[in-house]
């Protein structure tokens, strides 16, 4: 992907300090940028993904909606496409906002291998009374904050960097300041058609075939998908497993493409679909609670989702993986994995390290 050099991305990072509303996304394998941007009162929050039945804007849900992390909608002020437009617009914004950073060192976190052994462990018995077939236990990895660094400078590498991949830059009061490339849809509608993936399994970029645990870690996937997707649609078209390259590692992934029911809606498909085994674990519900419980720190955007809904009459809203957040003098940087029973700790860890390569590839 071609940038002009002359527009000047730290414009994006003028905004996050005024404590701006916005979002600028670039949808996997396409040229242009898109902005959205809220001129008006606070973003949207709202309390459950069914209401987000009928809304429009920019959404970034949490893994888990709570009252410190809520499930926000930028509100589509302004919505503009291509680099030259976004840039003109921008040129002349004046906002009137005033900083307040999020303290990011007063969250949780899981930095270390010990830390992080300690909760495999406690992950690993759970799966060994197998009560749970799949769970996915994460962490975060903190990087100092260089006075160099810049959010928009960086969004733009990411996206000459990562053509498959979505990449959005966001800002709310409510959320903070966050930057993900994920290679994993949750849920995109264009024409009533609605689509949907199954990616799981992850492995380095090479010609070996994929392991049984990475097939059977998708297949969980999978098989959830199915049985979620028979409940709200009609015929379900379903291809793959495919490998997919998302930068330096590969993953299994398997598309479904369908309509919903007469009176469903995408709230309602987004609330039966997140958190998907892909991100959380299988049985859904007992997965979510157990992770709630025994991972030692607090998710917050990270494996939730982002995305436009309902914007030029289409959504695509990804999971937010691959994935930071950014502090005044700290970036919080997010991966995790599927464990089963046949999991051992050494290759998960290093699993991280490696989804971790994306982003840090990009400050
Ligand atoms: C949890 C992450 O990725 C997810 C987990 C995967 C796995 O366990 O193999 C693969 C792709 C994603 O669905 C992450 O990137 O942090």
């Amino acid at each position: 992907m071609e940038f002009n050099q002359d527009f000047d991305y730290s414009i994006f990072d003028s905004l996050i300090e005024k404590n701006v509303s916005f979002a600028v996304y670039r949808q996997a394998r396409q040229q242009d940028i898109h902005l959205v941007l809220q001129t008006s009162q606070a973003a949207l929050c709202l309390d459950s993904l069914s209401d987000l039945n009928g809304k429009t804007g920019f959404v970034i849900a949490p893994f888990r909606i709570s009252e410190d992390t809520p499930l926000i909608v930028i509100h589509p002020d302004i919505c503009l496409k291509g680099e030259a437009v976004v840039f003109s617009y921008l040129s002349d914004y004046h906002s009137e906002g005033i900083s307040s950073a999020i303290n990011i060192h007063n969250q949780t976190s899981v930095n270390s291998f010990t830390q992080y052994s300690s909760d495999y462990t406690t992950f690993y018995s759970a799966l060994s009374e197998n009560k749970l077939q799949k769970l996915v236990l994460s962490r975060t990895f903190d990087v100092e904050r260089k006075r160099s660094f810049s959010a928009g400078t960086s969004f733009r590498e990411a996206c000459g960097k990562y053509h498959s991949n979505f990449v959005f830059l966001c800002n709310t009061p409510q959320t903070g300041a966050w930057m993900g490339i994920s290679p994993e849809l949750l849920v995109s509608e264009q024409d009533g058609i609605y689509k949907t993936v199954a990616l799981a399994g992850t492995k380095k970029v090479s010609p070996e075939d994929w392991d049984d645990k990475n097939r059977k870690e998708q297949q969980i996937v999978v098989d959830y998908m199915q049985q979620q997707l028979n409940q709200l649609c009609g015929d379900v078209i379903q291809s793959g497993p495919f490998t997919a390259q998302a930068g330096n590692i590969e993953h299994l992934k398997t598309k479904f493409s369908f309509k919903l029911k007469d009176g469903y809606k995408i709230g309602d498909l987004l609330a039966l679909l997140h958190p998907s085994p892909a991100v959380s674990g299988f049985p859904k519900e007992a997965a979510f609670d157990f992770i709630f419980r025994n991972e030692s720190y607090d998710r917050r955007y990270y494996s939730g989702f982002a995305g436009p809904l309902d914007i030029e009459e289409s959504s695509r809203l990804y999971v937010n993986l691959r994935c930071m957040q950014m502090g005044e003098d700290l970036l919080r940087l997010y991966a995790g994995g599927g464990m089963l029973l046949s999991s051992e700790l050494k290759p998960e860890w290093e699993e991280t390290e490696n989804k971790l390569q994306t982003i840090l590839s990009v400050i």
